[in-house]
């Protein structure tokens, strides 16, 4: 242990101090997927992966008001809207205030989390593979006439003290009535921190989006001593045949943003003082057995209760499971499928948009966005 460990480890579970010291030195040759990253558990997070997929929907009212304008450039705007936000839910907002990011629990094969909003939301998400892991997420407002479709995976590797993942896999979304699609891509996430047991997490890199109106977009995201000096800083340039110079969206995908076009300035987006509404989600006693808080349920309540010992063999319990289920497959040569996506090849979801991007993106995009993907059964 050297000094600068010392002083970080004051914050730390006097039981644990170990198991974190080790904890981290096993992070330096550490490759592969997350599940197989073991963390001490105190800095486990009493959730399952698969629900941070529901955060897609973190401001439903954002997601039905995409295909409210009549013009096609407004609602390019409305969908750059959306996507921010959920940005917030997934990489920010998610977390409680005062409160370090954990290490989410890794969602068992054919894992299913549902929820649905007052507005008549509702998300379908599912452990839709294992190895590598990848969650399905499916979200809809009939109402509204909109649909989104995507998946998600992560590549992990340390750099340094930083731990840098790739999101692999898309979103699309659909306006049903307007026959309007956009593809979105996802930007890297890294975390910080670690070392100081006081992880968080930051974006960076490139995200595209495309629609078939011909607009597109490509965000870039930066922090604080890079470029703009602020945290959590983006930054899109929207184009299309019909604007002479781009359109600039930038700001904080954590707070407030504006839009720039032909030199004239105005708000955007302003998170800070949008409410988020509370998803509905079945109590646990009126779940399936294969649904996250079902599921993880003894996991949880033992972290939350910070009764590590008990957390541990429940988690193991469940492990041991999953590994005599995968076992009796092979044995069996079941083949898995999951309950409500099905694999199918990307232009059954987005069409010619894939093309349209790769004429702008660089190799990294096209390694992260991959080909396949997963569509809704009944979609
Ligand atoms: C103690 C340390 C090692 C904790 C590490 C926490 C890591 C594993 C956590 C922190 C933030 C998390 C990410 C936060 C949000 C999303 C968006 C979601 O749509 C897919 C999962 C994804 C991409 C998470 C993957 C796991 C993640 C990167």
């Amino acid at each position: 242990m050297t000094s600068s460990d010392n002083n970080t480890l004051e914050s730390i579970p006097a039981d644990q101090q170990g198991s974190f010291s080790s904890f981290l030195k096993t992070l330096a040759s550490f490759t592969g997927d997350l599940s197989s990253l073991t963390c001490p558990s105190f800095l486990l997070a009493p959730i399952s992966l698969l629900e941070y997929s529901s955060f897609w929907a973190d401001q439903p009212g954002l997601l039905s008001a995409v295909g409210e304008s009549d013009n096609a450039e407004e609602r390019f705007y409305a969908a750059i809207k959306w996507f921010i936000s959920s940005l917030n839910g997934s990489f920010s907002s998610r977390v409680p205030k005062g409160e370090w990011e954990k290490k989410p629990f890794n969602p068992i094969l054919g894992e299913q989390f549902l929820c649905a909003w007052d507005d008549e939301t509702r998300i379908v998400c599912e452990q839709v593979s294992h190895h590598p892991p990848v969650s399905g997420f499916y979200i809809e407002n009939k109402k509204a006439g909109v649909i989104v479709n995507g998946h998600d995976g992560q590549k992990t590797r340390f750099s340094g003290t930083q731990m840098l993942v790739d999101q692999i896999g898309y979103c699309t979304l659909r306006l049903t009535e307007r026959d309007e699609t956009y593809l979105f891509t996802l930007p890297s996430v890294s975390v910080n921190g670690i070392w100081y047991a006081a992880p968080y997490v930051e974006l960076y890199g490139t995200s595209f989006v495309q629609s078939t109106s011909g607009f597109s977009a490509s965000i870039e995201y930066t922090t604080k001593g890079w470029i703009s000096g602020e945290v959590h800083h983006f930054k899109a340039s929207v184009t299309h045949e019909s604007l002479s110079t781009p359109t600039v969206i930038e700001g904080q995908w954590t707070g407030k943003s504006t839009l720039t076009k032909n030199k004239k300035t105005t708000d955007f987006l302003d998170l800070t003082t949008l409410e988020k509404p509370k998803p509905i989600v079945k109590s646990v006693e009126e779940q399936g057995e294969l649904e996250s808080r079902r599921i993880w349920q003894k996991v949880s309540d033992a972290l939350k209760a910070g009764d590590y010992a008990t957390a541990s063999s429940e988690k193991s319990s469940i492990e041991n499971q999953q590994r005599a289920l995968r076992k009796e497959r092979e044995t069996s040569e079941t083949k898995w499928v999951p309950k409500y996506f099905n694999s199918v090849e990307g232009e059954a979801i987005y069409g010619n948009l894939r093309e349209k991007i790769i004429a702008k993106a660089d190799s990294k995009f096209i390694d992260t966005m991959g080909e396949g993907g997963w569509m809704y059964k009944e979609a």
